[in-house]
């Protein structure tokens, strides 16, 4: 596995194997890898001849006073984990070889509508930071698919607007969440809970999981008490709830009776964790 900074470099290599018939898939991450990222190299690596990763904490996409500066760093474990995981190429850039105007000044992708809604309204600028720095490195890797976790939903959502409305020749790709026996979703920001939190933290799935009980059972004329209901047991199990929204599973609006495609929507923090999970319901069966 080859590890290149520099862009330039990253998109002559990219280039050459183009030249050469390849097809190239692209699974872009922030590092601090776990089994989740891994599962992404590995659906990679089955559906093209060339896997390049990226590891990059972008600062365009924290605000103020999250934790960018916390964020877990881990490179060497990380390119041990790519090397097993086959993967061909690794992007790890410099801040400011990515973002040489400076992030201020930097042109940017905003996703209408869908960017503004739950992680986006509690996390101002956050999904046009994750639009920019994937469009920046689409064009740099020029992939022919790339991989994302369906487990940061909203994500997902705002990359596919994102493609489908700037006419990207790339296909993306939704990976299922993967999760520690327990039910907890893989998450680099799993390791800042405490003991404690970690044995706490699994009720968020929980209460996903008995909401969509609830809906499979009664439907969806009780979609706000549902939903309070929800932010209240997860008060009573020590997280501080950000949101708990049942939506229609395409536009992340409120789920309205009549719905089939539904996704259940939860972020909260619990420590100095900030954790987010989601549940897709098809009604229709
Ligand atoms: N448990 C998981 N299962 C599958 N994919 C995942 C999982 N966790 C993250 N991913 C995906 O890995 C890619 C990189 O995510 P990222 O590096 O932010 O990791 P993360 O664990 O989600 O970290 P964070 O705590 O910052 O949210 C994204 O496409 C994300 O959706
Ligand atoms: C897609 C991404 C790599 C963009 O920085 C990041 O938001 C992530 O790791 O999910
Ligand atoms: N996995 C989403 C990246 C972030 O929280 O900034």
């Amino acid at each position: 596995m080859q590890t290149v900074t520099d862009p330039a470099r990253l998109h002559q290599l990219v280039l050459q194997w183009r030249e050469q018939g390849f097809r190239v898939a692209f699974v872009p991450t922030m590092g601090n890898l776990h089994q989740g990222h891994i599962e992404l190299v590995n659906q990679a690596r089955q559906r093209a001849d060339k896997v390049v990763s990226s590891i990059f904490v972008n600062p365009m996409q924290f605000g103020q006073g999250e934790d960018l500066d916390a964020y877990p760093r881990t490179l060497d474990d990380d390119k041990n984990k790519l090397y097993d995981a086959s993967c061909d190429l690794l992007f790890t850039p410099e801040v400011e070889l990515l973002y040489p105007a400076g992030i201020g000044s930097q042109t940017y992708i905003e996703v209408p509508a869908i960017s503004d809604l739950h992680c986006g309204n509690s996390r101002p600028g956050h999904f046009r930071g994750v639009a920019t720095v994937v469009a920046k490195l689409f064009n740099l890797v020029q992939p022919d698919i790339a991989l994302f976790g369906n487990k940061d939903y909203q994500q997902l959502a705002v990359i596919r607007a994102m493609v489908r409305d700037l006419n990207m020749p790339v296909q993306i790709v939704g990976v299922d969440t993967v999760r520690d026996d327990d039910g907890l979703a893989k998450s680099s920001r799993n390791g800042y809970l405490t003991d404690e939190q970690r044995t706490i933290a699994p009720k968020l799935k929980q209460v996903i999981d008995a909401t969509a009980t609830a809906i499979h059972s009664d439907g969806l004329a009780q979609r706000e008490q549902l939903q309070q209901q929800a932010l209240h047991s997860l008060n009573a199990y020590a997280f501080v709830p950000d949101y708990f929204e049942i939506c229609h599973a395409d536009t992340l609006q409120p789920a309205q009776v009549g719905d089939n495609q539904i996704v259940i929507l939860a972020a909260a923090q619990l420590g100095k964790a900030r954790l987010i999970d989601n549940l897709r319901l098809d009604l229709s069966k």
